[in-house]
């Protein structure tokens, strides 16, 4: 994989239609090449290991990003370290130079969330994005396959739309989805949306979905023994009999007993200052360097936030089959950034028991990541603070729900 610093940029060629449709009518025919993969905005490489997990022919060559610390985590994993600069500034020739057949994206979701301004196009932070799908019409060899991630809100914002626009102006067919692990038998409820979008002459190998939003999996990822597949709607029965289906917690963890947590009356997590919004200002928890991520002890919920902010905490147990979303926020404020753990189980679960004596903790970063259904062999460099790990995941993606829509783009029909 060459970084586009080391890249002489290419001088540009005539080209046309005809040269086009070559190219795409060359890998239809299923060439033992494999796909030449992009990976934007590509973070701790959540798409890369989606790509893996889903098994087909391709690699990536060459992946983007601008923030130091994410390409440290990449590189420590793939040994390669992506491009760092700022995707905006990429120009058609930059791109045509890596004659990339795919592009994976998972742009910036602040434009789009809830929390948000949502001021979606005329956010800054979605300006890159459609600086590069603008560029896929200038291209000589724009790509043939697209994979977008983004959180549930982009359907709806006028990024989506020119988004579509310009796919259709380039001969590109698209389907949608909005889909959450839970649907792939992982107890993680964090829907995200997904378009997957494929140059003709390429075509999906379901093409009644063509320009649809799709809010199951259903039939489309065939049947796969290793998945559980829910074939449900939107009703509230549908989803607790998917819930009730899902894998419970304790198989993502990797402290499963309350044996070794340490006293809280004792703990100096116990004093930690809280301020308002619940977040957490003890510095004892800021700096990765110091602190030992193999002991339990450091993810113990201190008490003085469960009496601040018990009430508006998500509480799981080992047996849940659902916990919530993690944020980037995670670890720095407990309302609705994820669950927390409690570890010894009462005789009444919830809050009708006291919080205090369910020994409430942090899932770890490696549950984190066990939950987004990253492989075991990933890592954080040790200069990775425990805040920065918790960003990171929060911003990355469900390997489990994006490999088999990987598996189905790449798909061609028979
Ligand atoms: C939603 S996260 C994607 C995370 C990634 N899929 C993963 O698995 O970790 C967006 C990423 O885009 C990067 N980013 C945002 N704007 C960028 C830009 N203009 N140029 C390059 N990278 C950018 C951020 O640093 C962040 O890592």
């Amino acid at each position: 994989m060459g970084s586009l610093k080391n890249n002489k940029k290419p001088d540009k060629k005539s080209g046309g239609v005809g040269e086009e449709r070559e190219m795409a009518e060359s890998i239809c025919r299923g060439a033992e090449e494999p796909w030449r993969v992009l990976e934007f905005y590509s973070g701790i490489g959540g798409m890369r290991y989606s790509l893996m997990k889903a098994g087909v022919n391709a690699q990536v060559v060459e992946a983007f990003d601008i923030n130091d610390k994410a390409n440290d985590v990449y590189q420590h994993n793939f040994g390669h370290r992506p491009y760092q600069g700022n995707i905006q500034s990429l120009t058609d020739a930059d791109l045509d130079s890596y004659k990339a057949h795919v592009w994976l994206l998972s742009p910036p979701c602040q434009p789009y969330t809830r929390q948000g301004l949502q001021k979606h196009s005329a956010d800054a932070r979605a300006f890159s994005f459609l600086n590069i799908l603008e560029l896929i019409t200038r291209m000589l060899k724009p790509p043939v396959m697209l994979f977008v991630e983004n959180v549930v809100g982009f359907e709806t914002s006028d990024t989506r739309a020119k988004m579509v626009e310009i796919l259709a102006k380039s001969d590109f067919v698209t389907q949608e989805f909005i889909l959450s692990p839970l649907q792939f038998g992982v107890p993680y409820s964090r829907p995200r949306y997904f378009c997957l979008a494929k140059r003709k002459p390429l075509s999906f190998q379901c093409q009644v979905f063509n320009n649809q939003l799709l809010w199951s999996p259903g039939r489309l990822f065939g049947n796969n023994e290793n998945m559980v597949i829910g074939e449900y709607d939107q009703s509230q029965e549908d989803w607790d009999k998917l819930i009730e289906s899902c894998q419970p917690i304790e198989k993502f963890l990797e402290f499963t007993s309350s044996r070794d947590l340490v006293d809280l009356e004792t703990s100096s997590f116990a004093t930690t200052d809280v301020s308002a919004n619940g977040l957490e200002t003890s510095e004892e928890f800021v700096e990765g360097d110091a602190l030992d991520f193999s002991s339990v002890d450091q993810f113990v919920v201190p008490l003085s936030l469960i009496e601040r902010w018990g009430s508006a905490m998500d509480i799981v147990y080992p047996d849940s089959k659902r916990c919530c979303c993690f944020t980037k926020s995670y670890y720095r404020y407990v309302k609705g950034t994820g669950s927390l753990l409690a570890t010894v189980q009462p005789k009444k679960k919830g809050k009708a028991s006291s919080l205090r004596e369910q020994c409430l903790r942090y899932f770890t970063p490696r549950e984190v990541a066990n939950l987004h259904s990253f492989p075991k062999d990933f890592q954080f460099p040790k200069h990775i603070s425990l805040r920065q790990r918790y960003a990171m995941l929060g911003n990355s993606l469900s390997a489990a729900v994006v490999a088999p829509l990987l598996q189905y783009l790449f798909a061609q029909p028979c």
